[in-house]
Formats: structure tokens, sequence, C-alpha cells
């Protein structure tokens, strides 16, 4: 069942606009960052109900997903990561399929391995990991 609700468009621009090209191309543009998949998380608001939509880099693995709220390194978790903890049900664009997903954050082996794959998919998180005393938590997608 698709997640319903007012778009609440995100004032990050290069995020919003890397959202709308996404969307508006079918999956087609807008598709990749530094040469690298992105994926569109769709949250819902955990204080405004409005349905969020957030570009991520696209972690795979045999059709479950991860997504990671590294949001760089910064000493705080993106606002997106309260969402999707208030209200696991989550939407998941990538390139023209979307489909819904339950989120859970994993822990221990299972962290590290999908930490394994989220770094061959995206090197930069390692950097990132090393900037911040944050834990940067990562949510498995599992088909719903
Ligand atoms: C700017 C802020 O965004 P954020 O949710 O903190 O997310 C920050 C970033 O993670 C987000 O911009 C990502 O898209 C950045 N980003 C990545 N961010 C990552 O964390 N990981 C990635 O892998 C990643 C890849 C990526 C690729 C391309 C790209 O363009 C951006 C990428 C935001 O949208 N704030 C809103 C509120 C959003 C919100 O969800 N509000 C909740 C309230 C939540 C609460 O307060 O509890 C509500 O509506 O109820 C606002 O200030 O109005």
């Amino acid at each position: 069942m698709p997640i319903t609700g007012e778009y609440a468009p995100s004032p990050n621009d290069r995020a919003r606009k890397q959202t709308e090209l996404y969307e508006s191309s079918g999956g087609t543009q807008g598709t990749t960052m530094n040469g690298m998949p992105v994926v569109i998380l769709w949250t819902l608001g955990a204080r405004s109900g409005k349905i969020r939509k957030t570009p991520l880099m696209r972690v795979e693995h045999d059709g479950d997903y991860a997504v990671v709220a590294s949001l760089g390194g910064a000493p705080q978790h993106p606002v997106w990561y309260h969402n999707v903890v208030a209200d696991p049900h989550v939407e998941l664009q990538d390139g023209p399929e979307r489909h819904d997903y339950t989120a859970r954050e994993v822990t221990g082996e299972e962290k590290a391995l999908w930490w394994k794959r989220a770094v061959e998919a995206y090197p930069p998180y390692a950097d990132y990991q090393e900037r911040t005393d944050r834990e940067i938590p990562v949510f498995v997608l599992e088909r719903r």
C-alpha cells in the first residue's frame, strides 16, 4: 500500500532539484551523484505527516536495500532518520521502479555486513564515519 499524503519539498535545493528531476523523468535522469547510483526514499514526516522525499546513495543486495543516514559525517542525524524511526513504512524509488518497504535499523554483525556493502557502493561513507563520533545509522529495507 503506497504512502499517501501531501508532498513537502526539501528546503535543501540540491536534494529537492534532484528529487524533482528523478521523478519527472520517470527515474531516467538525476539518478546518480559523482557517477554512482542514487535512489529516492519517501518517508512520512514525524511531525507534519507530510511525504518527504530524500535522494540517497543506492545500496542494494539480492533485492534488499539499505539506506545510510550519513549526512556527510555531520554530528547529528539527518531529519529523515527520525521520520523512519517514527514510521518504518517507507517507499523507495530505484530508477523507474518504486515499491513499499519496511525499514529496520541494523546493528552488530548485520550492520557490519551492510556497512561493507554501503562503502563498496559509495566509498566516501568510510570517510564520513571517520569524521564523526556519531555512529552513522543504517536501515535495511525489506519489501512489504
Ligand atoms: C534539509 C533536511 O533534510 P534531512 O531530512 O535532514 O536530510 C538531509 C540529507 O540527508 C538529505 O538532503 C539527503 O538527500 C542528502 N544526501 C544523502 N544524505 C544521506 O544522509 N545519505 C546519503 O546517502 C545521501 C546521498 C545523497 C545523494 C544525492 C543527493 O542529492 C543528496 C544525498 C530537511 O528536509 N529538513 C526539513 C524537515 C524535514 C522533515 O522530515 N521534517 C519532519 C519532522 C522531523 C522531526 O523533526 O522529527 C516532518 O515533516 O514532520 C525542514 O527543515 O523543513
